[in-house]
C-alpha cells in the first residue's frame, strides 16, 4: 500500500474523523470525513485488526466506515486509527447472520443502484433479489435500467418492474444517447456514498463512469492487468462528480443475498399485507382456509412469479439464519475449550508450584 507522506490536516493533537477509502488487516487508508476527495494517508490498526465502537463492541473496519485517527502509528506512519463511528447503514456479506458485525463488506453506503438491463429482458427476480440486500443494508434502494437505446419500448418495460420495486423509484438510461441520466446525476448529493448492483454485463461500469464524468470503473469486464479493476489507485471508495463517492470493492461486487425478514418484508410490502389478513397467523398460504394469498392469487391480483419469488427468497434467509446459528454454536463450542484448556493449564501451573 503507497500514501502520500504528509497528514491529512494540521497536527493539533485531536483526533480527525475519517472516512475509511480501504481496509486492509494491519491498516487503513483514510480521507478526511469533509473532504472525501481528498488524498488517501495510512493509519494503522490496533494489532489485531480491530477497533472499538462506542459500546466497546470490538470489529474489523470496512471500506466505508467512519473512524478517528490520532498522530503516533507504527513505523513509518504517522497515524493510527482508535475509534470506530457506529454505522449508519452496512453492506453484509451473505455469509453473515447473526455476527454481522463481522461481515460488513461496505459501511454507511447512502444508495444502492440496482442496474438492471433492458436488453435482454429484465430479471424480474434479480431485481426483487438485489432491493431485499439494498433494504437489509438499511441504504435507500434505486432501481437503474440500462440499454433503454436497444429496446422500443423502455418506458412499458420500466413500469412492469416498478410493480415489483415497491417505494423504489425506478429510472431507464441510456448511456449510447444519453437518456434518463440527469435525474440520476441528481442523486449524487455531496457526501452521499453509493454502490451499484446487478449481473454482470448490467452496465454498471458504463453508467458510474457516465455519471463521474471520467472513467472509474473498467467497462466490458476488462481489467487492465489482468488482477482487477484498480489499476490506477487503490482507493476503493472513488470519488464521483459532485461530492459523491462510489464504494466500488470485489466484496460488494460478490455479495450475494443476505435474506433477512425485514428487508423481505420491504421488498415483498404487497405480499406481506396479504399474509397478515390471512385467517391463521401461521398460514403457510398453501391450502388453508381464509388464506388471503392464495384469494389475492386466484384473484389475480397477486402474481404467481412474484408468490414463488418470495418464498424462494424466504427458504434462503431461513438456510441463512440456520447457518448462522450453527456458526454461532461452534463459536460457542470453540470459546468452552479454550476456557476449559486455560483452566486446566492453571491447575497444572498451581500444581507444579506446591510440589
Ligand atoms: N447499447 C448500450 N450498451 C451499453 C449500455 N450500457 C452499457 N452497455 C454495454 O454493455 C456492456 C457491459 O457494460 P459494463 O458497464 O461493462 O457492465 P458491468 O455491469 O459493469 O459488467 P461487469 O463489469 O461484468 O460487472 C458493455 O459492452 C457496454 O458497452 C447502454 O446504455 N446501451
Ligand atoms: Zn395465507
Amino acid at each position: 500500500m503507497t500514501e502520500p507522506a504528509a497528514p491529512p490536516t494540521a497536527d493539533d493533537g485531536a483526533p480527525l474523523r475519517a472516512r475509511v477509502v480501504r481496509a486492509d488487516r494491519g491498516a487503513l487508508l483514510v480521507v478526511p470525513d469533509d473532504d472525501l476527495g481528498a488524498a488517501a494517508h495510512r493509519a494503522d490498526l490496533p494489532r489485531d485488526g480491530l477497533l472499538p465502537l462506542p459500546d466497546g463492541t470490538r470489529v474489523p473496519p470496512t471500506v466505508g466506515d467512519v473512524v478517528d485517527v490520532e498522530r503516533g502509528g507504527r513505523v513509518d506512519a504517522a497515524w493510527r486509527a482508535t475509534v470506530l463511528h457506529p454505522r449508519r447503514t452496512a453492506v453484509v456479506r451473505d455469509s453473515a447472520g447473526r455476527t454481522s458485525l463481522e461481515q460488513a463488506v461496505a459501511a454507511n453506503v447512502d444508495l444502492v443502484l440496482v442496474v438492471e438491463h433492458l436488453d435482454p429482458d429484465p430479471d424480474l427476480g434479480r431485481v426483487e433479489r438485489l432491493l431485499t440486500l439494498a433494504w437489509r443494508s438499511g441504504a435507500r434502494p434505486v432501481v437503474v435500467l440500462t440499454k433503454a437505446d436497444l429496446v422500443p419500448d423502455p418506458e412499458g418495460m420500466a413500469a412492469e418492474v416498478a410493480a415489483v420495486a415497491i417505494g423504489v423509484d425506478v429510472h431507464v438510461v441510456s448511456v449510447v444517447d444519453g437518456t434518463g441520466l440527469t435525474p440520476v446525476r441528481a442523486l449524487l448529493a455531496p457526501g452521499v456514498a453509493l454502490v451499484a448492483v446487478g449481473p454482470s454485463g448490467a452496465g454498471k461500469s458504463s453508467l458510474v463512469n457516465a455519471l463521474a464524468g471520467r472513467q472509474v470503473m473498467a467497462t466490458g469486464g476488462r481489467r487492465a492487468d489482468g488482477r482487477g479493476r484498480h489499476t490506477t489507485t487503490h482507493r476503493e471508495l472513488v470519488p464521483l462528480a459532485d461530492g459523491a463517492v462510489l464504494v466500488d470493492t470485489p466484496g460488494v461486487r460478490g455479495v450475494g443475498l443476505v435474506a433477512a425478514p425485514d428487508a423481505l418484508d420491504a421488498t415483498f410490502a404487497d405480499v406481506a399485507a396479504l399474509a397478515a389478513r390471512c385467517r391463521f397467523a401461521d398460514c403457510a398460504h398453501v391450502t388453508e382456509p381464509g388464506c388471503a394469498v392464495q384469494e389475492a392469487l386466484a384473484g389475480g391480483e397477486l402474481a404467481e412469479r412474484r408468490l414463488a419469488s418470495w418464498r424462494k427468497l424466504q427458504r434462503e434467509a431461513e438456510h441463512a439464519a440456520r447457518r448462522a446459528d450453527a456458526r454461532l454454536a461452534a463459536e460457542e463450542r470453540a470459546r468452552w475449550r479454550r476456557v476449559t484448556r486455560e483452566y486446566h493449564r492453571q491447575q497444572r501451573s498451581r500444581g507444579s508450584h506446591r510440589g
